[in-house]
């Protein structure tokens, strides 16, 4: 048995991972109340448990990466997160809230935002729109953007500060789907952060991303709101080592290992799980 799973069963949380948690607060912080807190979350589909017994509690402000082998669960978890999808068993709650039977738009106006995998912003739309349009979705006011000239303008004003802070203003009038793949991931990103979210759920960030674009990325990154949770899953180990400042390694929906970055990237069952191809000179 390994000694971390303890932690594994029960908390991220930096340096206090491996401990048990006092009731109703996220290790290492301190802190009331977790933003996030899954207990004991499954989700199976016939007969395979896609996500098995996960329970993750996260402070305000968490920068917190999910690895893993293909096929370890880890978009299925984000999408019981998000609310895309419901789990079979296990609590879910945002800011003490059991949001276990909201829906992704809830969930969503409640501070869950999230990027995908593959880009979703309208092609047809310049990226500007499309910030907009996130925008006007996330506060969600149903009707009327183009029929409000004062609130349409609020609203760009403040989607081309969103794409200047990740780089994209001067693209800000060109179509969506004229944009390069490292462009348009990074206006998801500016999408997702368009209502200021208390958690942020990043699927693959750094997928098919030049270098020059994962530095862009881990840029804007860094810059984000101290207040905003984030959860990564990623397979580029330097981005997770970069950005994360604690690691769940799920493997067969299970998680392995809840531990400090470096600690859990160092562990011999992760780099059995997960960075077995990874020369033991690169790994951070
Ligand atoms: N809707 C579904 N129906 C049936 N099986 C599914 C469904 N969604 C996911 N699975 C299965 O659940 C398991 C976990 O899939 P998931 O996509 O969560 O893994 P992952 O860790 O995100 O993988 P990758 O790194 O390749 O994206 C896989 O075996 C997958 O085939």
């Amino acid at each position: 048995m390994s000694r971390y799973e303890d932690a594994a069963a029960g908390t991220a949380g930096g340096e206090g991972a491996g401990r048990a948690p006092a009731p109703g607060k996220a290790l290492g912080t301190g802190r009331a109340e977790p933003v996030l807190q899954l207990t004991d979350v499954r989700r199976r589909f016939g007969s395979l448990t896609a996500v098995d017994g996960v329970s993750l509690s996260l402070p305000p402000g968490a920068r917190h990466a999910v690895i893993g082998p293909n096929g370890a669960g880890k978009t299925t978890l984000l999408n019981l997160i998000a609310g895309t999808d419901r789990p079979d068993s296990g609590t879910l709650r945002l800011d003490g809230t059991d949001i276990a039977r909201l829906g992704p738009g809830r969930r969503n106006r409640l501070g869950i935002a999230r990027s995908f995998q593959q880009p979703t912003a309208v092609a047809e739309l310049s990226a500007l729109d499309n910030i907009v349009l996130a925008s006007w979705r996330h506060h969600g006011t149903g009707r009327g953007l183009w029929r409000s000239p004062r609130r349409h303008r609020q609203l760009t004003e403040r989607a081309l500060r969103r794409l200047d802070e990740v780089g994209l203003a001067p693209v800000a009038h060109r179509p969506a789907g004229a944009l390069s793949h490292g462009q348009r991931r990074l206006l998801d990103l500016a999408a997702a952060l368009s209502g200021t979210p208390r958690l942020l759920l990043l699927d693959e960030p750094a997928a098919g991303l030049t270098d020059t674009d994962i530095a862009r990325l881990l840029d804007v990154l860094a810059r984000l709101d101290t207040d905003t949770a984030v959860i990564l899953v990623e397979h580029h180990s330097e981005v997770v080592a970069r950005f994360a400042r604690t690691v769940t390694v799920l493997a067969a929906g299970r998680a392995l290992i809840t531990a400090p970055t470096r600690e859990a990237l160092a562990h011999p069952e992760v780099r059995e799980a997960y960075l077995e191809s990874v020369p033991a000179e690169e790994t951070p």
